[in-house]
């Protein structure tokens, strides 16, 4: 659904609205069906239990708009990518980059805007999730001193590295549960631990996931090539969300497939070819902060379930294409420029050549 209206300036105020407070019996009384989602690896958090992004009952993501100018920024940037009368060919190739935009969304009783965006990670059973933000610089250049200082001191290797990893979530094979990092993993990483800490998010426990790097480096350098031919928009603080299959299931194609949210129309689906990550093992890194519960039981059945709400059967099959994500997000510092963004493509030509010298190990 789409909702015209005001623009609000966000506030923590709004999950309240959206999420009553918990019940007497600590459950957690949701409005309109939405939920926490359950693969948020970075960003924003706000309402009430922190609660960041929610997930739609149709499956797509809200994230609620931030406050003035971020929050109009991001939403005018999505606006514009997805008119239905775009004719800027550079937009129209950059839509293929980005989550689907469904429009605005607000809640029922409650006048707070959210973007209403495709689930990046919603084929997937269980989906390894990666964010990483992109650019020499963290802050655009309309930046009080205080806001760039700030952002520089969180991590003074950005302008030299070009990239930083927010967070990662990472599915274990034998113990059949997710190992998580946060951003601070990112920011104590340095240049010669960089490819070492990277590589943890190809690792399942087991083995290195080297059919996942190069087909992630694949897509990488696809957005670089956007970025190559364009002079007219700049990415200040945005990032990539970068997501692969974790689960060794493969196969099955579907009869059935997910309904796009905007149209109830069915949506494309994962090819044929069955896909196996097979690669020789890397080594452990030391960072690794927290592992989530044991998947066994609870998680099971929930990948079950998953891949019968996807219509996927009781397994899964990918493509080569299919088998890994790669997402631009977070457009809150995006802006017009009529020169290359090199600082975006310096990072990204720094990620791939950091994940080029992981498959070279
Ligand atoms: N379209 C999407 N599909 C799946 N997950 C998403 C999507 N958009 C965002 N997320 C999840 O939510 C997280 C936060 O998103 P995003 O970076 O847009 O929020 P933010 O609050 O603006 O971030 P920041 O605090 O870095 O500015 C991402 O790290 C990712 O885990
Ligand atoms: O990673 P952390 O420590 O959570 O830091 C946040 C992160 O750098 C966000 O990218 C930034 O939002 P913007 O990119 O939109 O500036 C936010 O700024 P904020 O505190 O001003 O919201 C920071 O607090």
């Amino acid at each position: 659904m789409s909702a015209d209206g005001q623009i609000m300036d966000s506030s923590s105020r709004t999950l309240e609205k959206l999420e009553n407070k918990n019940n007497k019996n600590g459950s957690v009384k949701q409005v309109d069906g939405c939920v926490p989602f359950s693969h948020q690896v970075a960003g924003h958090k706000c309402g009430i239990n922190n609660t960041g992004v929610l997930q739609h009952p149709d499956g797509t993501i809200l994230k609620q708009l931030q406050a003035p100018p971020r929050g109009p920024r991001e939403m005018n940037f999505y606006t514009q990518v997805f008119a239905k009368d775009c004719t800027d060919k550079r937009l129209l190739d950059l839509q293929q980059h980005l989550p689907k935009f469904y429009g605005t969304w607000m809640p029922r009783e409650s006048h707070e805007l959210y973007l209403k965006l495709e689930d990046v990670t919603r084929r997937f059973l269980r989906p390894c999730i990666m964010d990483v933000k992109i650019g020499r610089r963290s802050y655009d250049p309309f930046a009080s001193k205080e806001k760039r200082e700030e952002q520089i001191s969180k991590y003074p290797l950005m302008e030299e590295i070009g990239f930083l990893l927010l967070g990662m979530r990472v599915y274990q094979i034998h113990s059949d549960s997710y190992i998580t990092h946060d951003q601070f993993y990112g920011r104590s990483l340095r240049k010669d631990t960089l490819k070492n800490g990277l590589s943890r998010f190809f690792h399942n426990g087991q083995e290195l996931q080297r059919h996942a790097v190069s087909l992630i480096i694949s897509k990488v350098r696809r957005i670089l090539r956007w970025f190559e031919s364009q002079t007219q928009l700049h990415f200040y603080a945005s990032s990539l969300l970068l997501v692969y299959e974790g689960s060794p299931h493969t196969i099955n194609t579907s009869k059935h497939k997910p309904a796009d949210p905007a149209t109830g129309h069915q949506q494309g689906e994962p090819q044929s070819k069955a896909l196996s990550f097979q690669s020789s093992l890397t080594h452990s890194h030391p960072y690794c902060h927290n592992i989530e519960g044991n998947t066994n039981g609870k998680h099971g059945a929930s990948e079950e379930k998953k891949a019968k709400e996807i219509g996927m059967g009781d397994k899964k099959q990918f493509g080569q294409e299919e088998a890994v994500e790669v997402k631009m997000i977070d457009f809150a510092h995006v802006f017009q420029s009529d020169s290359p963004d090199e600082s975006y493509m310096y990072g990204l030509r720094n990620l791939l050549s950091t994940l080029e010298q992981i498959l070279k190990d």
